[in-house]
């Protein structure tokens, strides 16, 4: 039986690699124990220049703080992609109203003229909603996705050397049209959305290979490690980024990684929290096959969870697919209303 886990470790990524460029073991040893044990770790020195991640909560604050009559111009309703805006309490994790409203972007896109029937997720590609009168949201999100993109590929490659493959492992399936995903996300207490009660985000794990977030100073992020009952805060951490495993990476090695469950507990009245995920994911059409591990470590995988409400599969595209018909249940019964129909709200 594993320890009860307390604490969320804190990894310097700029000591990821020696001086040759070789990834440091030392470095890798303590990533691929914080990846195993808690899957939620936070890193520091990542490469933002100074200020970058407060410029960009102050911008998002600022948008947010535009009349709702304002930002429904950017309806996520309107687009195939799930990409714009979400009004406040109209997500749904686990069948109950997220007491957020958040953007949803991408890499910018031409939607593809002709779909595949058996391949419904390649809608998922198309063009952002951002504000034409408010250009620095569009321009700092952008921003801060290429440093992300840049930040998960190396968290990647490190993870791959600690499972015993070569750096470059898991590059094909992200290589041309990588599907990233952003979210720029405000909070609120749970009394401005009565129906959310106090869930800022219902527990849930993430659908892609990692995901990097930026969480402002109000707190509230809470994880479940595998295997236990306790539930722990992820402390804000000035100049941290939090980053976690979705469920590609659990799937690839047969639990060995883990989509570690979480949440975020709405913050106090009169408090906002905001936050910026970032999935670093592959191309759509990506199929992700398990690895092969060094025997130790296969002897600690712990098999690939078991949730009949939250299958999970291993193409990239059905995965996320899955997700969004399951979190935005109007924007799907308006583009994918064959799927929408099928499916039961988890
Ligand atoms: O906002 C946060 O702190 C976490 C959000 C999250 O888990 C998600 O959007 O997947
Ligand atoms: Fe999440």
């Amino acid at each position: 039986m594993n320890n009860v886990v307390t604490e969320i470790p804190l990894l310097d990524i700029s000591t990821a690699r020696n001086a040759d460029g070789s990834f440091n073991e030392e470095f890798v040893t303590a990533l691929r124990d914080a990846a195993h044990r808690v899957g939620f770790f936070q890193i520091v020195a990542y490469g933002a220049y100074a200020g970058q991640d407060q410029e960009l909560l102050d911008t998002i604050a600022e948008f947010f703080r535009k009349p709702v009559g304002q930002k429904v111009k950017l309806d996520n309703r309107n687009s195939a992609q799930f990409r714009g805006y979400t009004r406040m309490g109209t997500e749904i994790t686990r069948g109950r109203a997220d007491a957020r409203e958040q953007i949803d972007y991408g890499p910018e896109r031409e939607a593809l003229s002709v779909v595949p029937e058996d391949k419904p997720y390649l809608n998922l590609q198309g063009p952002n909603q951002f504000p034409a009168d408010f250009p620095q949201l569009e321009e700092r999100a952008m921003a801060w996705a290429e440093l992300m993109n840049k930040t998960g590929h190396e968290l990647l490659s490190a993870i791959a050397v600690g499972l015993g493959l070569p750096e470059d492992h898991f590059d094909e399936p992200f290589a041309d049209t990588p599907s990233w995903m952003g979210k720029l996300v405000h909070y609120v207490s749970g009394d401005v959305v009565p129906e959310s009660g106090n869930q800022g985000v219902g527990l849930h794990a993430d659908y892609g290979f990692v995901t990097l977030l930026l969480q402002d100073q109000v707190g509230g992020l809470q994880v479940q490690p595998y295997g236990q009952e306790e539930w722990i805060e992820v402390p804000p951490t000035p100049g941290a980024l939090v980053v976690n495993l979705g469920e590609m990476l659990e799937v690839a090695t047969n639990g060995y990684l883990m989509a570690t469950i979480h949440r975020v507990i709405a913050p106090p009245a009169g408090v906002d929290r905001y936050s910026v995920p970032f999935f670093y994911s592959p191309r759509l059409d990506a199929v992700i096959d398990k690895v092969e591990l060094p025997a130790d470590l296969a002897a600690d995988a712990r098999g690939v969870s078991d949730d009949p409400e939250n299958p999970m599969l291993a193409s990239y595209g059905a995965n996320v697919l899955k997700g969004w018909l399951r979190a935005h249940p109007q924007t799907a019964a308006i583009h994918y209303p064959e799927l929408a129909k099928g499916r039961k709200s988890a």
